[in-house]
């Protein structure tokens, strides 16, 4: 069986730290993985990343014609190692567009969800997993790294503060119609990762459970 998670939320919340404990943990239970992100991911990708990332773009449908190429890519890699039953693990997606591009920066939002409709072919994560932090405590951290130095970054606690909100507005919209779950990253990193891995092994599970009906019914 593959598996597509996403993990998503504001600046330094933790989720490439938490991407990659998640990937050792897997492989550990003998899953093969593959970890992406976004913008990235390709070639292309990682040279759009490089551009959005040293430039702030103010028209979030500019920024959603970068991101979508970006996305387009990726999606195309993605789709190959779905087939090859591996747990693809994405450093945030679409969920980032809906609270970047639509709601913080308020792009239209018929746009922006066709852009993501195009740039996917309706590939939707399995799960989403979305860690929230007070983005005091965010800034701190983007203060203390030495490799958070974009212009995301660079934002001010006002922006980060929306971004945030955003998330949580995604969250309760979502939560009951997909599988999304809302995470405080202010704990202890392990804690977070044994949360994130017994979220991911109950979703195994459910698919594995409702497998095993269908065949038993046959
Ligand atoms: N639970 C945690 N407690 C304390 N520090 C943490 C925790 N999780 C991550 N960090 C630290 O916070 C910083 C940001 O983490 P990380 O790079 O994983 O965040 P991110 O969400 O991927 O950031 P971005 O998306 O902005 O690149 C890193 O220095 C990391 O070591
Ligand atoms: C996918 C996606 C990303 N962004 C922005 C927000 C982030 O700060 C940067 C990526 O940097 P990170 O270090 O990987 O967090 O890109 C966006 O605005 N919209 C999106 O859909």
């Amino acid at each position: 069986m593959s598996y597509f998670i996403t993990i998503e939320g504001g600046e330094a919340v933790g989720k490439s730290t938490q991407l990659q404990l998640l990937s050792e943990k897997l492989k550990e239970r003998n899953f093969s993985t593959y970890n992406t992100k976004e913008p990235g991911g390709t070639k292309i990708g990682e040279a759009i990343r490089r551009v959005m990332l040293s430039e702030m773009v103010s028209d979030p449908i500019t920024e959603m014609f970068l991101l979508s190429a970006s996305r387009r890519e990726n999606v195309k890699v993605i789709r190959e190692h779905l087939k090859n039953e591996k747990v693809v693990l994405c450093d945030r997606y679409i969920d980032s567009s809906v609270a970047y591009q639509i709601t913080v920066k308020d792009g239209d939002s018929d746009i922006i969800s066709k852009m993501i409709e195009y740039s996917t072919e309706n590939l939707i994560p399995d799960l989403t997993i979305i860690l929230d932090l007070e983005p005091k405590v965010a800034m701190e951290r983007i203060a203390l790294s030495t490799s958070h130095n974009s212009v995301y970054d660079m934002q001010t606690y006002e922006f980060h503060s929306k971004v945030r909100a955003a998330f949580l507005k995604i969250y309760e919209e979502n939560k009951g119609k997909r599988n999304i779950v809302l995470l405080n990253s202010a704990e202890d990193i392990n804690i977070v990762s044994d949360t994130i891995l017994n979220e991911v092994l109950n979703l195994i599970k459910r698919n594995t459970e409702s497998i095993e009906k269908l065949l038993i019914n046959k």
